[in-house]
């Protein structure tokens, strides 16, 4: 089979008008269903109400119905007497029905009553209709309920019941089909364990499912199709046929060369885009087959995920008769370079949070197979095409994934990564208010930076001066020399080799480093572990240069482990952590203390009164110890900072 290179790519806009303008009459039909269970759905024509409501005069307060006039001229010093034993007045309760001749309610505690109930004085007036709801006070019969096109809303439910229409004619739900193709695919339901080696687990299907269903449709999903061209084509083919409205066909969407969607779309129906100029969701493809619209959106999670809520949901929208609502937009100071490949709108996933007055956003990375940079994010950057990218401390428009106002009491943590913060972060969460904590790996020395930069609320930093054996005061010394910040303790932990199970080479000490059969594995310039390890090497009077991959850099201890653990190394230097995440072996070499860097302006903010209390907690220390590796001693701690 050839392979079908994409070659005219649309911008975005460009490729959505092409697409929803051939299903611009394109509606799904109608059905009458129970109002009780129309929350959610939309109206295929206008509602008009059939019965008024209140259907009679009703009382508005418990108390007596009177004939208003009866009551007129009653004053403190004037009570007057309402007779209830004749009927001149009557004992009544909200909501029912006013007796023949009233037309109006004495609140009952403005009533005096005689012992024996027979009669009620009052001190002051009732007007005509006063606490009465008349006849057709809220919903008047045949007046306009709804109109068509109208999203019904769960207030909407009790109106419409109200105006006696037990039923109610709405949209059809869209259709959808999905159909997740791939050989390498496996559903996790049918994994005893893990998948078999080479195996990925399904989950596209599960989140266009979802999104689809938010966005009203009913959702079918076929089983995994194999990357076999007949095959897809015969279960596309039979989706078309059946009654969904629109259908996905998920990945083979790009040039690779088992990659046919848009072969099997082109041979069925016809391909109106192949590629459009965002990233991710380069490769989407938008197509029809027997005037039904058909997708095949790229494989990546992320890519498929931006490709959906690009084209499909605003169909879904379109087909019901509605539209969608702009994204809410807020301004912020980007708080990293973010260049860009022009002609390519790229959407970037962000983390926000308030820092003083002003919102920061971090970007998180790019990587389109990387699901967590979604459910992390709590907004996305838009690069248009035309940009080259933005630059550190410009401000930009961001568009809002989560509420504002969860977004401000996010707490940034900026640095070094300790797992340690997932635990706060776990914390934080259970604690009300509920305070998520972002944190952002870029090596200690980066986080000392964005304090620096009023990047971020907290850093967290292991950094050793060899001179001093002291953790981060120097470096705080030197580059915060303006900022009054507070050195607390988050954590003694254990740094050490991580090595292979079994130790096979034999690894024992920092010597071993040197030997010509191990290949080391590093970690980046500025990350506390990697200061470490010059230092350690110093002590022992060895030469970095005849290390084999000193020169090669990972940017986290999981990094690290990976490549231990693939063998591309033998050994890292990293927590212990790391090595058991992943079933390696682990010589300790030092402990090492790993502190939070806050400036003093933030310590009164409540998300930081918060993080400090939480972590002096006695069940906070005992989850940390629990991890293994870590020491608790001088959690805590504040340490002093001498001025210079
Ligand atoms: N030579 C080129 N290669 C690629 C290009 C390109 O322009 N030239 N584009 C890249 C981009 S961008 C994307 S996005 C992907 C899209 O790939 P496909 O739509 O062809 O999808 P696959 O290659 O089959 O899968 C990609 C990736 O996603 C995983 N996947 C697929 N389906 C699912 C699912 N239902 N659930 C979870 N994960 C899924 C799949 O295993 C792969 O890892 O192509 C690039 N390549
Ligand atoms: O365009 Mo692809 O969809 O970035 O990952």
């Amino acid at each position: 089979m050839k392979r079908k290179i994409y070659l005219n790519m649309q911008p975005l806009e460009e490729a959505q008008r092409l697409f929803w303008s051939r299903f611009k009459d394109y509606a799904t039909g109608e059905e009458t269903i129970p109002s009780r269970e129309a929350a959610g759905r939309v109206t295929a024509a206008a509602v008009s109400a059939r019965l008024s409501s209140p259907s009679f005069h009703s009382a508005a307060m418990d108390g007596l119905a009177v004939k208003a006039e009866d009551t007129f001229g009653a004053a403190d010093d004037n009570p007057i007497t309402l007779d209830i034993e004749s009927g001149q007045a009557v004992f009544i309760n909200t909501g029912h029905p006013m007796p023949e001749g009233k037309d109006a309610v004495v609140m009952i505690e403005h009533v005096l009553l005689t012992d024996d109930q027979k009669q009620g004085v009052i001190r002051a007036p009732v007007y005509p209709w006063q606490n009465v709801r008349k006849v057709g006070e809220d919903i008047v019969a045949t007046e306009l309920l709804f109109p068509s096109n109208h999203l019904i809303t769960p207030p909407d439910v009790a109106a419409l019941l109200t105006a006696g229409c037990p039923q109610v004619t709405v949209r059809k739900r869209p259709r959808l089909t999905i159909i997740p193709t791939g050989t390498e695919l496996v559903d996790l339901e049918y994994c005893t364990d893990t998948p078999p080696p080479g195996k990925t687990i399904e989950s596209n299907s599960a989140v266009l499912a979802a999104l689809a269903r938010q966005a009203g449709s009913e959702v079918t999903v076929t089983k995994i199709i194999a990357d076999d061209y007949e095959n897809i084509k015969n279960h596309l083919r039979s989706a078309v046929e059946s009654d969904a409205d629109v259908v996905i066909i998920n990945a083979g969407s790009s040039a690779g060369s088992a990659d046919y969607t848009v072969q099997v779309i082109d041979e069925l129906g016809e391909v109106l885009v192949h590629g459009v100029t965002i990233m991710p969701g380069k490769p989407t493809i938008l197509g029809v087959i027997d005037g039904k619209p058909v997708v095949g959106n790229p494989g990546y999670p992320v890519s498929a995920i931006i490709s959906f809520e690009q084209f499909v949901v605003p169909l879904l929208a379109m087909m019901q008769g509605l539209s969608l609502p702009d994204p809410i937009t807020a301004r912020a100071v980007l708080a990293r370079d973010l260049p860009s490949r022009g002609g390519i709108e790229e959407f970037r996933r962000m983390i926000a949070g308030k820092i003083g007055a002003q919102l920061v956003a971090l970007p998180l990375k790019k990587g389109a197979g990387a699901i967590t940079t979604l459910t992390r994010a709590n907004a996305m950057l838009r690069i248009p095409a035309s940009s080259e990218g933005e630059t550190r401390g410009s401000v930009v428009n961001i568009e809002l994934l989560r509420p504002l106002e969860q977004i401000e009491k996010t707490i940034l943590c900026t640095g070094s990564h300790d797992l340690c913060l997932d635990l706060l972060h776990d914390f934080l969460k259970k604690s009300t208010p509920a305070y998520p904590l972002a944190s952002t790996h870029v090596g200690s020395l980066g986080g000392i930076m964005a304090i620096r930069d009023n990047m971020t609320h907290m850093a967290g930093s292991h950094l050793l001066d060899p001179e001093t054996g002291e953790y981060n005061v120097s470096y705080i010394k030197r580059y915060l020399k303006n900022r009054e910040v507070a050195l607390i303790t988050l954590v003694h932990r254990q740094q050490g080799f991580m090595v292979r199970p079994g130790n096979p080479k034999g690894i024992e000490s920092v010597h071993d480093l040197t030997r010509e059969d191990i290949t080391f594995i590093n970690r980046q310039a500025g990350s506390g572990t990697r200061v470490l390890l010059d230092h350690e090497l110093e002590k022992a009077d060895l030469d970095p240069d005849v290390i084999s991959g000193y020169d090669a850099e990972e940017y986290t201890h999981m990094a690290v482990a990976v490549a231990v653990l693939s063998g591309k190394a033998d050994a890292g230097l990293g927590i212990l952590a790391a090595a058991r995440a992943l079933g390696l072996d682990f010589i300790p070499v030092t402990e090492e203390r790993y502190d939070l860097i806050i400036p003093e302006e933030f310590l009164n903010l409540e998300m930081i009164r918060r993080v400090l209390e939480i972590i002096t907690t006695s069940e906070f220390k005992q989850a940390v110890e629990a991890m293994g590796g870590y020491s608790t001693k001088e959690t805590g701690n504040r340490v002093t900072l001498k001025s210079t």
